[in-house]
């Protein structure tokens, strides 16, 4: 799904309109019922005391207005706050003179807001995508006085206060929604960390924009669901053998971190690798061939890190890092690999303890042979560039450095964003908090590598594929160990079924 600035929705919204020929207020009816339907589905379940609806001056408050009337007309009981301003929208005037008599109508006064029981369901209709400057004055009491109050807030489209694409100033007012509901295609708000306080759960519902002007649009954003994924993961062929789905190479492990060489290897291995092998210092030799033997061993002279690089000849994937250790040695080893990726034809992927390396080498990074997909956590990028300030920031911190190295990189998190060296980001929809657990990113390597080494998969596509088989393995295990009891391992005996899903 593509991820529209505001600027683009505008556009969309209007494009529908010329398109389908029809009225903006009708467009409006449509975003109006969608929400209507969504929100009585879940009040149906309470017993709902009062619906209290504030609305602001724009589409936003216009879509308010509509909701107060299918509300209203469905027997809730229903009262709408009005922000006052100077002028008010068309369609929000339009569908303030829709509203029914009955329905109370009021508007809101500094220092005199209505009371609003922690009990009671608020419908937040102040401000959507139109929000041209942090709020102030009036708004911003009212938005502190509806946090304050400790009701259950639904938002409409965004949590008023908050920018469509945007960082707001850290002391302005937003509002605490509980769930935010926008329409056909998610927002970048809803995907950062920073505004997950402000935004809640958020879902969107589909409105019928037009299919034309959203394919045509170019977006720096895309957000990575099942459909997305369609057709990038073909079908093992028949007649096929290992030779068909390559050979891996792992190097990884040093004394007390063998056991992330394991998971890596296995989930690599279970990521459908035609053969892998590993390069672990002497020490892991008996615990890899014990716990893995499917994958081959190959010991460094070393006992307790990796000081050799292999003959890269065999192999038309590497990945590198899982519990490494930093040592110069292995650094080294990383140097070298760099270097000679390029002629090898080597897909990399570097992780951990590499990335680590890369931060305090940074000269090496001139090194990264084309398409070498990086996979760091905030704080392994933070290394490798420099403290973002807010996570707009660090999105664009993520675009400048796929940009200049000409990198995939993964940036780890509830939504894990994919940088690419052509520009656009893109954010993955699977995976959930139990996956918080030490071993979660060194099984995402593993899959990476084997997805990497299956010379049927572009880069771009083994990355999309290999992030979202990840989440959603985490998400299949944690049906069966629940969040807290999932670990890394879990994970690993999930990726079969995650892929099996995908194949089309
Ligand atoms: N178009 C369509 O067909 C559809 C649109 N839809 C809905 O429309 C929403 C977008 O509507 P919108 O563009 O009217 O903007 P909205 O968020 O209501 O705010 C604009 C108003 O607020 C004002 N204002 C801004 N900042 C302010 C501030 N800090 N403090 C005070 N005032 C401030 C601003 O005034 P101004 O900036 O001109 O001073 C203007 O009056 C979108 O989120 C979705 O819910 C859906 O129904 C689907 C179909
Ligand atoms: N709340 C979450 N929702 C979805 N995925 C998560 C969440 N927390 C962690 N993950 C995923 O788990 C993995 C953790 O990787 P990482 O931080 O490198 O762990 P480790 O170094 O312990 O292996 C990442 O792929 C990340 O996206
Ligand atoms: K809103």
């Amino acid at each position: 799904m593509k991820i529209l600035s505001a600027d683009q929705t505008r556009a969309a919204d209007q494009a529908t309109i010329k398109a389908e020929g029809i009225r903006s207020d009708e467009l409006m009816e449509r975003a109006a019922s969608a929400f209507s339907d969504w929100l009585m589905d879940r009040l149906s379940l309470l017993t709902p005391h009062e619906v209290h609806i504030f609305c602001g001056p724009g589409n936003n408050g216009g879509d308010g207005l509509a909701v107060a009337r299918h509300l209203h007309l469905a027997g809730y009981a229903v009262q709408v706050w009005l922000l006052p301003a100077d002028k008010y929208s068309p369609d929000f005037t339009v569908n303030r003179q829709r509203l029914p008599t009955e329905v109370l109508c009021t508007h809101l006064k500094p220092k005199k807001l209505p009371s609003v029981s922690p009990k009671a369901t608020v419908v937040d209709a102040l401000f959507g995508t139109g929000l041209s400057r942090p709020l102030a004055g009036l708004a911003a009491e009212v938005v502190e006085h509806l946090n304050d109050s400790k009701a259950t807030i639904y938002a409409i489209d965004l949590p008023s206060g908050l920018f469509t694409d945007a960082p707001q100033p850290s002391e302005s007012a937003v509002v605490q929604a509980q769930y935010t509901v926008g329409f056909e295609l998610p927002k970048l708000a809803y995907l950062l960390p920073q505004n997950a306080r402000f935004v809640g759960e958020w879902e969107v519902l589909p409105i019928g924009l037009n299919t034309e002007f959203i394919h045509n649009t170019d977006v720096d954003n895309h957000f990575v669901n099942t459909a997305f994924l369609t057709g990038r993961y073909p079908k093992r062929p028949k007649f096929a053998h290992k030779g068909t789905f390559g050979h891996a190479l792992l190097l990884a492990g040093s004394y007390g971190k063998v056991g992330a060489a394991v998971l890596a290897a296995r989930a690599c291995l279970h990521g459908g690798v035609g053969l892998l092998t590993v390069r672990t210092p002497a020490v892991g030799y008996t615990i890899l061939q014990t716990a893995v033997p499917e994958a081959m061993a190959l010991t460094d002279p070393a006992t307790d890190f990796v000081t050799e690089l292999p003959d890269l000849k065999p192999y038309a994937a590497a990945g590198i890092g899982p519990g490494l250790g930093q040592e110069e040695s292995t650094a080294n080893v990383l140097c070298q690999l760099l270097r000679k990726a390029a002629e090898a034809s080597l897909a990399l992927v570097i992780d951990a303890d590499a990335l680590n390396i890369l931060g305090t080498h940074r000269e090496l990074l001139d090194d990264l042979p084309p398409n070498a997909l990086l996979t760091p956590h905030p704080k392994e990028f933070e290394r490798l560039t420099e403290p973002a300030h807010d996570d707009y920031h660090r999105l664009e911190l993520l675009r400048d450095f796929c940009a200049r190295h000409r990198c995939y990189c993964v940036l780890k998190g509830a939504y894990t964003a994919l940088g690419t060296p052509e520009g656009p980001l893109y954010f993955n929809s699977t995976g959930n908090p139990g996956m918080g657990t030490g071993g979660s990113g060194d099984v995402l390597t593993g899959l990476l590598l084997a997805l990497r080494a299956d010379q049927r998969l572009s880069p771009l596509d083994a990355a999309l594929l290999g992030i979202f088989a990840h989440g959603r393995a985490g998400d299949l295990a944690a049906q069966q160990t629940g969040e807290a009891g999932l670990i890394a391992g879990d994970i690993v005996r999930f990726i079969g079924p995650a892929l099996a899903e995908l194949v089309s």
